[in-house]
């Protein structure tokens, strides 16, 4: 099976003809150079861009264990529709991916996803490193410097151990860096009984300090250092973490919500809006916004943490946090490029070529000869609003409502359709997912 993406514009602005046969891109020429006789079928991209599927480093698909918020099917649907045609699925389910047969039992239930897919080992005073290590992992991590959702924070010691092994097996160290001895109790003492909307979430953010995340990220670079690992610092949400993790030659990824929502938001989000680590000032989220289009921001990655609507309809100290993203990522990103506020090349590498780069994923990332055939099709000068209802996460909302963005009309996985919105209804492909790690 062979198609021929005709006058298809990429990243960089060239236009070309870009052939794919079977799971690969065969060629990528100048534009009307490839005969269209050789191809089974055609895709006219005359004025839409073709661009590299999206890597979306950091996902929560909640199963094993968390299967009413989300699992791979919908979970996978969710990316497809977004663009993301390969996800990686953390720890924090249940059981914890912390032993080998843990990681076992989450590649077969991964075997329901649309899109491609590599799966973390995580931390805890249980996890067993001698099975884990023998497993196919993404990287080690998240690994939790304090506690959120699943409760996998962990001791400094442990935390040293586990980086000097991840170092050995020559193993990226994913660190979720919050040091709870910085949070500010009486912030949340403070916080009154309102519920979901009405809830005080400002709370949260005051409670979840800035200073919190900038000593975990120097304490995790210091123990990085120590043993020679490399450390990628997971949602980073300030300005001083993105700049502790660069000065120290670190990488680091920025969720949508940092780089679009702050503490402004919160009125109306209410619970909705409450995540780890939390929302920030609008000035810290401009700062973060600068570093992300300036290039000094590695990845952004969605940090996808579904949870019903039913229970994030509760006070600001019971509430659980995350919220999804999966699906709004490229999209909300394809905007700002709409609006001049971001470089397509850029969001490429944000979203593609560095998570491929960093996480050594050679055959993905890239719209180029012998690449894997992971590829969306856009059109930038069409938007459409961000409606919850419209989104195919089985949590059924999103932080984003009302905003508009620029969807794919076509997501391939390795030259599978995984999801086509060409027609009058939308069409989804086959459970052909991978893991990555092959
Ligand atoms: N970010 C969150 O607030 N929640 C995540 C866990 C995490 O990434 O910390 C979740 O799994 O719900
Ligand atoms: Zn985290
Ligand atoms: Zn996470």
């Amino acid at each position: 099976m062979s198609t021929l993406f005709t006058d298809a514009t990429l990243a960089d602005g060239r236009v070309r003809d870009v052939l794919v046969e079977g799971e690969t891109i065969a060629r990528v020429a100048d534009a009307g150079t490839l005969d269209p006789a050789d191809a089974h079928e055609i895709v006219d991209c005359d004025g839409r861009h073709l661009l590299p599927g999206a890597i979306d480093a950091h996902v929560h698909f909640r199963e094993p264990g968390f299967a009413h918020k989300e699992d791979w099917h919908t979970g996978s649907r969710s990316a497809a529709a977004g663009g993301v045609t390969t996800v990686v699925d953390q720890p924090n389910t249940d059981p914890p991916t912390v032993t080998g047969a843990a990681v076992d039992e989450k590649i077969d239930l991964a075997a329901k996803s649309l899109v491609d897919f590599g799966i973390n080992g995580g931390v805890t005073a249980d996890w067993d490193p001698d099975s884990l290590f023998e497993r196919p992992l993404f990287a080690l991590g998240e690994v939790f410097l304090a506690d959120s959702t699943g409760d996998m924070g962990i001791e400094a010691d442990l935390f040293a151990d586990a980086v000097a092994r991840a170092a050995a097996e020559d193993t990226v160290v994913t660190v979720h860096a919050e040091d709870a001895d910085l949070f500010d109790r009486a912030a949340l003492e403070r916080a009154g009984d309102g519920v979901g909307r009405d809830a005080d979430v400002d709370a949260w953010s005051a409670y979840r300090t800035a200073e919190a995340e900038a000593a975990a990220v120097e304490r995790a670079l210091a123990v990085g250092a120590d043993s020679g690992a490399a450390i990628h610092i997971a949602h980073t949400s300030t300005p001083e973490g993105i700049d502790a993790a660069g000065d120290a030659g670190a990488t680091c990824e920025v969720t949508p919500h940092h780089l679009f929502l702050s503490r402004a938001d919160l009125d109306d989000l209410g619970t909705f809006g409450r995540m780890n680590p939390p929302l920030r000032s609008e000035e810290r989220r401009k700062a973060v916004f600068e570093r992300v289009a300036d290039g000094t921001v590695d990845i952004v990655a969605t940090d996808h943490a579904p949870h019903t609507r039913a229970e994030k309809d509760a006070s600001v100290r019971d509430a659980p946090s995350g919220v999804p993203g999966v699906e709004t990522m490229l999209p909300l990103l394809l905007r700002e490029v709409r609006e001049g506020t971001l470089d397509l090349e850029r969001v490429r590498d944000l979203v593609a070529a560095n998570p491929a780069a960093i996480f050594d994923v050679p055959g993905k990332g890239r719209v180029a000869e012998g690449a894997d055939a992971d590829l969306v099709l856009v059109d930038l000068d069409s938007t459409r609003e961000i409606r919850g209802d419209d989104l195919h996460s089985k949590c059924g909302w999103t932080p984003f409502d009302g905003r508009e963005a620029v969807f794919p009309e076509l997501t391939l996985v390795r030259g599978h359709v995984a999801y086509d919105a060409r027609g009058d209804d939308e069409a989804f492909g086959d459970a052909i997912g991978e893991n990555v790690r092959r």
